[in-house]
């Protein structure tokens, strides 16, 4: 195979001709979108243009007005639940709200993913929970904790780890650093990084967080007129000529979050 042609499974997630209508509201009109194998990628764009929509499109929740999704090139709602449930195995989904069972403790939400669908046993998939939270980041003695006793960081972490449990290959990640401090959310930007150079991760990352951007992302995908209006590289992205791209990554906050990305390069180059 020459060097220039793009090998399919480089692709792991695939968007041709997507179409999303709520009544008569139009989300996305012919949205297509390719993500890679390994990369981090960031979906950015301002408030309604349907990032969570298409995470949902392509994580199989919504089934969209027409067009194609493909996931490790399967499309999820036409297989059979057998077949759509080994691919959802091998992907991973944070939502805003960390979604944890309240009911549950840390290590018991944890498990829960492994004992349904990967048939352990209790006390093996409380073990392996056990090394799911240490990989999250979570501290020891949490794992018994229930979710109203964490902190916002930790309900990340333990939902984070939760939704590692079955090792995916991608992971999802709505909002991941949204309501978070400054500290924890950096911190959080680490382990994102941590997570995909360990253990190979593809990561499709919908953030309005511009520190996560630069600190985080390959790649970043601008949505505006329902469609991916520029992908590439943060830098090549900023200098699209939009008002909502020029607003967004050279406003105040944008400028603020370029800085500190230089001198942070600047200090690891010294
Ligand atoms: N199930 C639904 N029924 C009707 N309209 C919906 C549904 N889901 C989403 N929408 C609409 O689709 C549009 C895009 O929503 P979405 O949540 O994807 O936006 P977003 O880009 O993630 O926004 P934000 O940055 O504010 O979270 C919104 O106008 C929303 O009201």
């Amino acid at each position: 195979m020459s060097a220039v042609t793009a090998r399919p499974q480089d692709e792991v997630i695939k968007v041709r001709n997507l179409v999303n209508r709520f009544g008569s509201q139009t989300v996305h009109e012919q949205l297509d979108l390719d993500v890679r194998r390994g990369e981090i990628l960031g979906v950015v764009g301002g408030s309604g243009t349907g990032k969570s929509v298409l995470l949902r499109s392509i994580v199989g929740l919504l089934r969209p007005t027409s067009g194609q999704v493909q996931v490790f090139g399967e499309d999820l709602l036409n297989l059979s639940p057998e077949r759509r449930s080994l691919v959802e195995r091998r992907f991973g989904v944070l939502f805003q709200n960390g979604a944890l069972f309240s009911s549950l403790n840390v290590v018991e939400n944890v498990a829960m993913p492994l004992i349904e669908h990967a048939g352990l046993g209790r006390p093996d998939a409380q073990q392996l929970a056990g090394v799911k939270l240490a990989l999250a980041g979570l501290p020891a003695g949490t794992e018994t904790k229930y979710p109203a006793e964490l902190s916002g960081g930790m309900v990340k972490r333990a939902a984070l780890a939760r939704s590692l449990s079955l090792d995916p290959e991608i992971l999802f990640l709505d909002e991941p650093t949204a309501g978070l401090d400054p500290i924890s959310a950096a911190a959080f930007d680490q382990l994102i990084l941590t997570l995909r150079d360990a253990l190979g991760l593809t990561v499709f990352l919908v953030t309005h967080d511009l520190d996560t951007l630069y600190t985080t992302c390959d790649r970043v995908a601008v949505l505006s007129q329902k469609k991916v209006l520029v992908i590439g590289p943060i830098d090549e992205v900023a200098k699209t000529d939009d008002a909502w791209v020029q607003s967004y990554f050279h406003g105040p906050r944008g400028r603020a979050a370029e800085d500190a990305r230089a001198a942070e390069l600047s200090h690891e180059v010294k």
